[in-house]
C-alpha cells in the first residue's frame, strides 16, 4: 500500500525514528472529510461529533474501543453505488467487508443485493429479511452444506470457483430438483495495482478459472452440460484497495471477449457479466479514490463498446462493492492508556484495542490515519506510532502518524476508514473481547452488534 517517504516535521527525541509518514498536517485539529464519514465533525467545544452525538457521550455510555458508523453515511453511499449502475445493473455489497442485520436491512430498503462468501454470512443476510433471489454466493471451496443451503434458500446466483465445484453443484440441484441460476468465476490475466494479498485475477491464486489456459472455456462446457445448472453469466473480480480504473477496463473487455466465444462455440448469449468489486477508499490524505459514477460510466460504456464491436446484446452488469460502501462510514474509537517516549527513538500511544479490532495494518502494511477526538489542541505535532494491548510488538494499528505532543492518558482518538475489514476479520487474540459496532444517525445512537464478554468466552470453553 501506498507510502511517502517525507522526514519532516517536530517529534520527541533528536533522532527522526525510521519509517515513512508524511509532512505533519497544517492543523492537527482538521478532519479530513475524505478519510472521515460526512457527518464527522467538531462541536463548538472542540469533541469530535458523529451523527449529531459527541464521541465522548458515546464512550461514556457504549464504553471504547468501538466502531462508531455514521448510518446516513453508510446509506447514502450505498445509494449512489445503486444509483450511479441505474436499472441495468444490479449492486451486491460484498457482506465479508461488514455484515449485520441491520445493514442488511438498509441495504434491503436502498435496493442493494448481498453477496455472501460462507454459510455464516448467508444465514445472517437471510436472517436480517434479505430475500434469496437477491444474495449471491461466492468462495473458492464452498462445502457441500453450504451449497446445499445456498441452493434450498433460492438464492439468485452461486459463482462458481472450480470443475469439482461444478460437479457438486449439479447434483445437489437435481437432487433439490431445481435449476440453479450460476456464473463461472473466471481470472482474467491482469496484474492489479494493489498489495499481493489482495489481488485476485493474476493466473497464480486460488481464485477463479484461467481465461488465457482455456479452464474458463472448458468450465463453461461443463456447466452447459449439466441440465440441473442454468448458465447466466461470468464473473471477474480483480482485487481490493484499487484505484485505478484500467484494470477494470481491461476485465470488463476480456469477460465480454469470452461472451463472444461463447456465443461461437455454443450458440448461446449469455444474459449477465459481474466485474466484482475492489474500488480503493481514502485511508489518508494521500489517497484519491474515484467514485462509483465514474466508475459506472466508464464500464457501461466499455461493455457497451465491446459488445457492439462483437455484436453482442448487452449482458446485464453486476458488481460487488463492499469497502468502497462500508469503510469511509465508521471510525474506530479508542481510549489513550499510555504514552511511552523513547527518547531519541519513537513515541509509542497505546490503546485499549488492537490488532484485535484491525489486523490490516499488521497483515496488509496498511495505512491509516488518526486524530485526538475528545478535544482540540494547540499543542505541537508529534511523531508516533499508536499500538494496541497485545502481546505481540507487530500490534501496529497507525504506523506514523501526528497527534498533539499534550496528548495524555484518558484522551479519545479515533481511527477513522475502519468500517471494512476491521470487525469482520476481528480476532479474541489474547481473549481480547471484540468491540460493539455503533450506528449513529440523527442524534440518536445504538449497538447494532454488541460487545463481547467475558461469559461470551467462556461460553465456548466447556472446560
Ligand atoms: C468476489 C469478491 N467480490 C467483491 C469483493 C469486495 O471487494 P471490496 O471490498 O474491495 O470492494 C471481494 C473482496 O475482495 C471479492 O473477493
Ligand atoms: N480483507 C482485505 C480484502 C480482501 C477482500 C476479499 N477478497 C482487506 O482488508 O483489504
Amino acid at each position: 500500500m501506498s507510502r511517502s517517504a517525507h522526514p519532516a516535521g517536530p517529534r520527541h527525541g533528536d533522532v527522526l525514528p525510521e519509517g515513512h509518514y508524511q509532512a505533519p498536517p497544517s492543523d492537527l485539529n482538521a478532519l479530513d472529510p475524505k478519510v472521515w464519514s460526512r457527518t464527522v465533525t467538531r462541536g463548538a467545544d472542540g469533541a469530535v461529533t458523529v451523527g449529531g452525538r459527541d464521541v465522548r457521550e458515546l464512550a461514556e455510555e457504549f464504553g471504547t474501543p468501538a466502531y462508531v458508523m455514521d448510518e446516513a453515511d453508510f446509506r447514502s453511499r450505498a445509494r449512489a453505488w445503486r444509483d450511479a449502475f441505474g436499472a441495468n445493473a444490479d449492486v451486491y455489497y460484498a457482506g465479508k467487508a461488514f455484515l449485520s442485520k441491520a445493514v442488511v436491512r438498509w441495504l434491503h430498503e436502498e435496493g442493494l443485493n448481498v453477496d455472501v462468501c460462507s454459510s455464516g454470512e448467508l444465514h445472517v443476510a437471510l436472517a436480517a429479511g434479505m430475500p434469496g433471489e437477491r444474495i449471491a454466493l461466492h468462495g473458492n471451496n464452498k462445502s457441500v452444506q453450504e451449497l446445499e443451503q445456498a441452493v434450498k434458500a433460492g438464492v439468485g446466483h452461486i459463482v462458481v470457483d472450480s470443475y469439482q465445484e461444478i460437479e457438486r453443484l449439479a447434483a445437489i440441484a437435481d437432487a433439490q430438483g431445481v435449476r440453479q441460476p450460476v456464473l463461472i468465476r473466471i481470472t482474467v490475466g491482469v496484474e492489479a495495482h494493489t498489495h499481493e494479498f489482495i489481488a485476485t485475477a493474476h493466473e497464480d491464486q486460488k481464485f477463479g478459472l484461467s481465461l488465457s489456459g482455456g479452464a474458463a472455456a472448458e468450465a463453461v462446457r461443463r456447466v452447459l452440460a449439466r441440465p440441473g445448472l442454468e448458465l447466466r453469466g461470468i464473473h471477474s473480480h480483480i482485487g481490493s484497495q484499487i484505484f485505478d480504473t484500467a484494470g477494470f477496463e481491461v476485465a470488463a473487455r476480456r469477460v465480454v471477449g469470452l461472451l463472444a466465444e461463447i456465443r461461437d462455440e455454443h450458440g448461446v448469449e449469455l444474459p449477465e457479466i459481474d466485474l466484482g468489486g475492489g474500488l480503493g477508499i481514502a485511508y489518508t490524505s494521500e489517497d484519491d479514490p474515484r467514485e462509483p459514477a465514474e466508475i459506472a460510466v466508464s464500464l457501461a460504456e466499455i461493455v457497451r463498446r465491446e459488445c457492439a464491436a462483437a455484436d453482442l446484446t448487452p449482458p446485464r452488469l453486476s458488481v460487488e462493492p463492499g469497502r468502497a460502501i462500508v469503510g469511509p462510514t465508521t471510525f474506530t474509537l479508542y481510549e489513550v492508556g499510555t504514552v511511552k517516549v523513547l527518547d531519541g527513538l519513537r513515541t509509542y500511544v497505546s490503546v485499549d484495542g488492537g490488532m484485535s479490532d484491525n489486523i490490516r495494518t499488521a497483515l496488509y502494511d496498511a495505512e491509516y490515519s488518526v486524530a485526538l477526538v475528545s478535544r482540540t489542541s494547540d499543542a505541537e505535532p508529534m511523531l508516533v506510532r499508536v499500538v494496541g494491548k497485545h502481546c505481540e510488538s507487530g500490534d501496529i494499528v497507525v504506523r506514523d502518524a501526528f497527534l498533539p505532543a499534550d496528548l495524555a492518558p484518558g484522551d479519545l482518538i479515533a481511527v477513522p476508514a475502519t468500517g471494512a475489514y476491521c470487525r469482520s476479520m476481528a480476532s479474541n487474540y489474547n481473549h481480547a473481547l471484540k468491540p460493539p459496532v455503533l450506528a449513529v444517525v440523527d442524534g440518536a445512537a445504538r449497538v447494532i452488534v454488541r460487545r463481547e464478554t467475558e461469559e461470551d468466552l467462556l461460553r465456548l470453553d466447556i472446560g
